[in-house]
């Protein structure tokens, strides 16, 4: 099914609330981290991620974006800890990227826009029986996000690089396994996390975000690579109505 909502044009981001109100709303994603409002929370601990890469199933390409799907049917890849309560289960990550290395992030620090960002997509399996039905929960989703900056090139986003060549037009999808995401976090586990939106429709406020602060580093050309699908796919930042962003007490 065509979308009917795009990243620019006559459906573009600004358009979004005329189809999704929830645009408009209270609880929107990305925002811009202000990091002098952070507010330390000495019972945020560390995140526990345990992700299984034999769940790793395929890549498709969605149009807008690429997705990495992987199985959800038990909890053998799941996060919890940090700000949540129980077992969220990981149901895809995919990037977001601007039309060039300047631009691309989602979220944006004190201002800066980082050349790209990795979203690791999980639902709360404790609570919920499906992705769909916590995908519109206030304690539904939890998104894990990752900062990529230019340097040298990443060798596990090198394999995701190569399988793009496989997908290269809408709706294509191939096998793509035993994929490790943990690979793609960086060094230090430090984080901020905030209540926010999917930040593209259906723009559900049902996610809690949690964004590490130190990015990973991949070249211009693996970048190059992500917008041979599409020139770009990131939504600017959004008001923040008054919420407040807390960091783990690392
Ligand atoms: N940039 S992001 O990570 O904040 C983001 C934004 C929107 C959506 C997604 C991820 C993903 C999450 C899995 C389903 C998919 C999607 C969706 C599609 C069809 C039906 C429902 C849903 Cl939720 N919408
Ligand atoms: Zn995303």
């Amino acid at each position: 099914a065509s979308l009917n909502w795009s990243y620019e044009g006559d459906n573009g981001p600004d358009q979004w609330h005329k189809l999704y109100p929830v645009a408009n709303g209270n609880l929107q994603s990305p925002i811009d981290i202000k990091t002098k409002n952070v507010k330390k929370d000495p019972s945020l601990g560390h995140l526990h991620v345990t992700w299984n890469l034999s769940t790793c199933k395929e890549i498709v390409n969605i149009g807008h974006s690429f997705h990495v799907n992987f199985e959800d049917k038990d909890n053998r890849s799941v996060v919890t800890g940090g700000p949540l309560t129980g077992n969220y289960r990981l149901q895809q990550f995919h990037f977001h990227w601007g039309r060039t290395d300047d631009y691309g992030s989602e979220h944006t620090v004190d201002g800066r826009k980082y050349a790209s960002e990795l979203h690791l997509v999980h639902w709360n399996s404790d609570k919920y029986s499906s992705f769909a039905e916590a995908s519109d929960k206030p304690d539904g989703l939890a998104i894990i996000a990752v900062f990529l900056q230019v340097g040298p090139p990443h060798e596990c986003v090198q394999k995701i690089v190569t399988a793009l060549g496989s997908i290269k037009t809408k709706g294509k999808k191939a096998p793509f396994t035993n994929f490790d995401p943990s690979t793609l976090l960086p060094g230090s586990l430090d984080y901020w996390t905030y209540p926010g939106s999917l930040t593209h429709p259906p723009l559900l406020e049902s996610v809690t975000w949690i964004i590490y602060k130190e990015p990973i580093t991949v070249s211009s050309e693996q970048l190059a690579q992500f917008r041979s699908l599409t020139v770009t796919n990131h939504r600017l930042p959004q008001p923040l109505k008054g919420r407040q962003i807390e960091c783990s007490y690392v």
